[in-house]
């Protein structure tokens, strides 16, 4: 591990900065997925249990710098409790004489949440101020928000560079994870990417043909590819003025020995509903009237077969719209395939995305993946190739 972590951290009697993730999703004031609060547990009780103070920094929303009640982290604090089973005190800043005095009330081992970082415009500027007024309240900076990482902000990367910087544990199994899949992969590795869109997955697609051994390209963005090659694909989710990029794609796959696994046969309906009748057509043969909306059988033998000879598979965007039955059969097939070889030692398997993440737990199996990654945009950045922030501020020199 190249990144400094908690066992290079003296955190005995410290007020300890920890930048979390708690952009949870929330309805009428309850979360609804606390995944990324289950994440960030060990690293606070590894600091409680070391005798350190917990000041939890976090983004909640995009407020761009303006306080709102809607916005706020308070009732996140509850949640966190009771899932820590510890009590979570909370300030309503988090600089000023809020936080200090909050700060000053804490004693050693005890957790306080400051109010959410974007209310003030310097956290999105990484304005230097703004950092200074945030270190004012910390001996040491903890980063345990991988999914945060992508961005160069006060919180995520400005306080690294003033205070002694450490990765949480969460963002610890992150890196570990993500550079076993990409930067020291066990050949051969492959990669799945779906959903939606090619025009949101230009640069990673265009970074894993250099990488892979095979791309398997799955979802609405398959349909462009279709369309590239001369196919019809009637009234599909496709970007035809994206149809060179795809050209350009394939091209450098071909240069890189990358196979690129495209489908064969898909399953086509007349509109996008849940149980709207469907049938499957190979996909030289999609009716002018239908939609595609997820891969057929033999696409998904295809798939099986080429999991089968992967040692590493990295895997972002569902097969199809899964969220509509019966178009979940795809995702949930190559989903499961990849459970059971990850479950019998002969697969490494990281996934990660807001939907892709959902499509696995429909499909049962996040569980058994490798890795499961809570991150979003910071892990198609990853993918891509690009240096996050606030990774890049944690590396030892
Ligand atoms: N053939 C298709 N036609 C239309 N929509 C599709 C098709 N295949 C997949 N999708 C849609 O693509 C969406 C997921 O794509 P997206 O690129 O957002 O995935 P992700 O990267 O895992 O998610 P996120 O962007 O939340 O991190 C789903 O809502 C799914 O219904
Ligand atoms: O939800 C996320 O992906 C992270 O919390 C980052 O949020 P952002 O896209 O608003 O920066």
């Amino acid at each position: 591990m190249t990144f400094r972590t908690l066992d290079d951290a003296d955190l005995a009697g410290k007020r300890v900065l920890l930048r979390v993730d708690l952009n949870v999703p929330v309805e009428n004031g309850r979360v609804t997925d606390a995944t990324r609060i289950e994440r960030i547990l060990p690293t606070i009780q590894e600091i409680v249990k070391a005798g350190g103070k917990v000041i939890l920094l976090a983004h909640f929303g995009r407020p761009k710098g303006q306080r709102s009640d809607k916005d706020s982290l308070k009732p996140i604090a509850a949640a966190l409790a009771s899932h820590l089973g510890q009590d979570v005190a909370f300030a309503d800043d988090c600089i000023g004489s809020a936080a200090a005095d909050a700060v000053a009330r804490l004693g050693d081992g005890q957790v306080l949440l400051l109010e959410n970082t974007r209310f003030h415009a310097g956290e999105e500027k990484n304005d230097p101020e703004f950092v200074k007024a945030l270190a004012a309240n910390g001996d040491v900076y903890v980063n345990d928000a991988f999914s945060a990482a992508h961005r160069a902000h006060a919180s995520t990367e400005g306080l690294a560079r003033v205070l002694p910087a450490y990765a949480g544990r969460t963002m610890q199994a992150e890196l570990d994870a993500l550079t076993k899949a990409l930067e020291k992969p066990v050949h051969p590795i492959v990669a799945v990417v779906g959903g939606a869109k090619v025009s949101s997955k230009i640069d990673l697609l265009e970074n894993l043909v250099g990488k892979v051994d095979a791309l398997i390209i799955g979802g609405g963005m398959a349909n462009t590819f279709l369309l590239a090659q001369g196919l019809a694909v009637g009234k599909s989710l496709a970007e035809k003025d994206l149809a060179d990029t795809a050209l350009r794609i394939l091209a450098a796959a071909q240069k890189s020995n990358c196979a690129i696994v495209l489908p064969v046969d898909a399953v086509v309906a007349k509109e996008f509903a849940a149980g709207a009748p469907s049938q499957t057509y190979g996909v030289d043969a999609i009716p002018a009237d239908g939609m595609i909306l997820d891969v057929g059988e033999l696409s998904i033998d295809r798939v099986r077969a080429v999991i089968d000879d992967a040692a590493t598979l990295v895997w972002n965007g569902p097969f199809g719209a899964f969220e509509i039955a019966p178009f979940d059969r795809g995702t949930v097939a190559a989903a499961q395939h990849a459970a059971a070889r990850t479950r019998a030692g002969k697969l490494m398997s990281v996934a990660g995305g807001g939907d892709t993440v959902a499509a696995l737990n429909h499909a049962g199996v996040a569980d058994d993946f490798s890795y499961v990654s809570t991150a979003g945009g910071a892990f198609l950045e990853w993918l891509e190739g690009k240096a996050l922030p606030g990774v890049e501020a944690l590396r030892k020199a």
